[in-house]
């Protein structure tokens, strides 16, 4: 049984459409990044999991419960980061959570709890009205994690932290997966969310661009890799151009750029290129997150990808080979 089913959800506010028949399912145990720009339909798919908004059309279950049907149950078993919390008037942050902690019938210590995302206990005797974002968001993720939850939803968790704060974040992330919850969670900060994601979906402008693990996304859209290799003599590169997925290969001054669509393609590559030059040092330059992010939320001819090394989107990651040559082993 999947931890959340998302079967043909659409989600009207009036004429904007925020969702748009998604369809959508995240297995126990993943770790699931929902991904895509501002007002791409994250949050409101979110509130709709947890029962806030009501689906214009669609179904949701969480946990197996319809969340239309039995939401005390779905409650009981979820932990959530909102995007946006409102504290209680003069309400310390400690009492936050031992509300939280009351309200769900669990039985953590909320002094552990607090200390495990790092909010300083001179601070948790504060109201939390007073707290600084970074504070608010740490206190807020401790609710979160009240009660062990078979799912755990953030969004945005990492809005506001310090580079310790989303260290943090990544790491609880980690803990939750290995206990064995399922966790799901938007983010902007793309990095992160390759690090930690087991997959990820792209949003945008309420719809499913993708669904897959980065890794595949990268593969589907020809982002491969670039390997770099810094060679005594620039030889004739045919033969290295010809090598299946590789999509280009470039010169610059005694560096030669092989840009590789799959993995598979990189030791064939720089073998032949090593039987024709003496290779002194190579470096491998993954596609970064942004540019595949790009990929799938701006407009391009084919978004949606296709078979590796094909369509739109073939090539090496933008900016990371100058155009300085084509295969033959030109020098500018
Ligand atoms: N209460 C509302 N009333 C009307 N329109 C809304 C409401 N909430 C969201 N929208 C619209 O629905 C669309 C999706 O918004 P949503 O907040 O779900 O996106 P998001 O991906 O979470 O964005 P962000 O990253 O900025 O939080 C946007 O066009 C937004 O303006």
């Amino acid at each position: 049984m999947s931890a959340v089913e998302i079967d043909g959800l659409t989600k009207r506010y009036g004429d904007v459409t925020a969702v748009s028949e998604l369809s959508l399912s995240v297995e126990r145990g993943e770790v699931f990044g929902l991904l895509g720009p501002n007002g791409a339909g994250k949050s409101t798919t979110i509130n709709v999991l947890l029962g806030f908004l009501d689906p214009t059309a669609g179904s949701v279950r969480v946990l197996g419960t319809d969340v239309t049907e039995d939401l005390q149950r779905v409650k009981r078993r979820v932990g959530l980061l909102p995007e946006a919390f409102e504290p209680v008037p003069n309400l310390t942050g400690r009492e936050h959570v031992a509300a939280a902690i009351e309200t769900k019938g669990a039985d953590d210590d909320p002094d552990a709890l607090l200390d495990r995302v790092g909010l300083d206990p001179e601070d948790a005797r504060r109201p939390a009205d007073d707290y600084s974002t970074g504070m608010f968001q740490r206190m807020a993720l401790a609710v979160a994690l009240v009660g062990d939850p078979d799912l755990l939803v953030l969004d945005e968790p990492s809005s506001g932290l310090d580079p310790n704060g989303v260290q943090l974040v990544r790491d609880i992330v980690r803990e939750e997966a290995e206990r064995g919850a399922t966790v799901l969670f938007s983010s902007h900060i793309l990095d992160e969310v390759e690090r930690v994601s087991d997959r990820v979906a792209i949003l945008r402008d309420g719809e499913l661009a993708a669904v897959n693990s980065v890794e595949n996304l990268r593969a589907e859209l020809g982002m491969g890799s670039v390997v770099s290799a810094t060679v005594d003599a620039v030889p004739d590169l045919e033969a290295v151009a010809a090598v299946d997925g590789v999509t280009d290969v470039t010169v610059d001054g005694p560096t030669v750029r092989v840009g590789c669509a799959t993995p598979r393609a990189k030791m064939p590559a720089l073998r032949r290129l090593d039987d024709r030059a003496t290779v002194e040092d190579v470096t491998v330059e993954e596609s970064s997150l942004e540019d595949l992010f790009e990929a799938y939320t701006t407009d391009r001819p084919e978004a949606g990808g296709g078979d590796a090394g094909t369509g739109a989107g073939k090539g090496v990651a933008p900016g990371s080979a100058p155009d300085t040559a084509t295969a033959g082993g030109d020098r500018q």
